[in-house]
């Protein structure tokens, strides 16, 4: 292989983290890399709730169908928006070093200084659900679209306030935008800060080319946080926030819509911990997570 193609969605994030790779793989093997924009569904519709325009594999389908048909060699993903269950003929190759896992908070300098009543904006169950569990004062409204529409609509006043990944901002040179949400506060979505490249499971030299690249530790608490949202029967839309550590032990947080509960707890194991929260929570949060 003389050269390897690597698929991307087109947001700004996106192409810095394709470029994260291609630098890693020029390091690596010197080898030659094209990046591939592709369209996702996810980019192409920004203006409704993700749940209403079909909510499943908005950021991955068109990658995964341009991946099996060959027409690229590998897709670089951030891990927390790849749908939980993958196809048998696409593996995760590799898994980036993780960078900082935690929220920040745009728009003041806590959650609990928010005033009383304050709006806050994002697209997330995740934040939604884990901001009204705190301040159920609070008015959550939609935010979509990339990190820089999601400032912009702050700055314009669409909100008092919103959260992003802090991974994100520091890989668009943002790093002190907002505030840090500590993780007894808030934890993150599952695989948050993760950038996972994935190619066809029948494409060894390609997987070969990609294992050097790899981070052991962030890969295994990222399988980790995605074996549990499979026994959760979740996925990325799913009001869940986990986190594991390198040592093994998973703390993770499972919530209601409207924040009006919630179930927390750890352990070292993803199916154990999912059945335990699960036989905690009440109805409102187990009938999200029905198999
Ligand atoms: N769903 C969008 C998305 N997917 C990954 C990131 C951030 C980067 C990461 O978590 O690795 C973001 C933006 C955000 O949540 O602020």
């Amino acid at each position: 292989m003389n050269k390897i193609r690597l698929g991307t969605r087109g947001s700004p994030l996106a192409l810095v983290q394709a470029g994260m790779v291609r630098d890693a793989l020029v390091a690596a093997h010197g080898i030659q890399t094209e990046i591939v924009i592709i369209r996702t569904t996810g980019d192409a519709v920004q203006d409704r709730p993700l749940a209403e325009i079909g909510g499943k594999a908005l950021w991955t389908k068109e990658l995964d169908r341009a991946l099996l048909c060959g027409d690229i060699d590998c897709a670089v993903h951030s891990m927390k928006d790849v749908e939980t269950i993958r196809p048998p003929a696409i593996s995760i190759a590799a898994i980036l070093p993780r960078a900082d896992v935690r929220d920040r908070l745009i728009g003041a300098p806590s959650i609990a200084a928010l005033p009383h009543g304050a709006t806050v904006g994002t697209s997330s169950p995740r934040r939604r659900a884990q901001l009204l569990r705190l301040r159920p004062d609070l008015t959550i409204v939609m935010f979509r679209g990339n990190v820089d529409t999601r400032l912009a609509k702050l700055a314009a006043g669409e909100a008092d306030a919103t959260l992003l990944a802090a991974a994100g901002l520091a890989r668009l040179d943002r790093p002190d935008v907002g505030v840090a949400i500590e993780l007894d506060v808030m934890l993150p979505a599952p695989a948050q800060g993760a950038v996972g490249i994935e190619a066809r499971s029948d494409d060894s030299e390609t997987r070969a080319l990609l294992a050097v690249l790899d981070d052991a530790p962030t890969h295994r608490c990222v399988l980790a946080e995605r074996a549990l949202l499979a026994a959760l029967h979740a996925d990325c839309h799913s009001p869940v926030a986990a986190l594991a550590t390198d040592g093994g032990a998973i703390r993770a947080e499972l919530f209601a819509e409207d924040g009006s509960a919630s179930v927390a707890g750890s352990g070292d194991d993803p199916a154990a911990l999912a059945s335990d929260l699960l036989a905690r929570a009440p109805d409102s949060i187990r009938k999200l997570f029905a198999a």
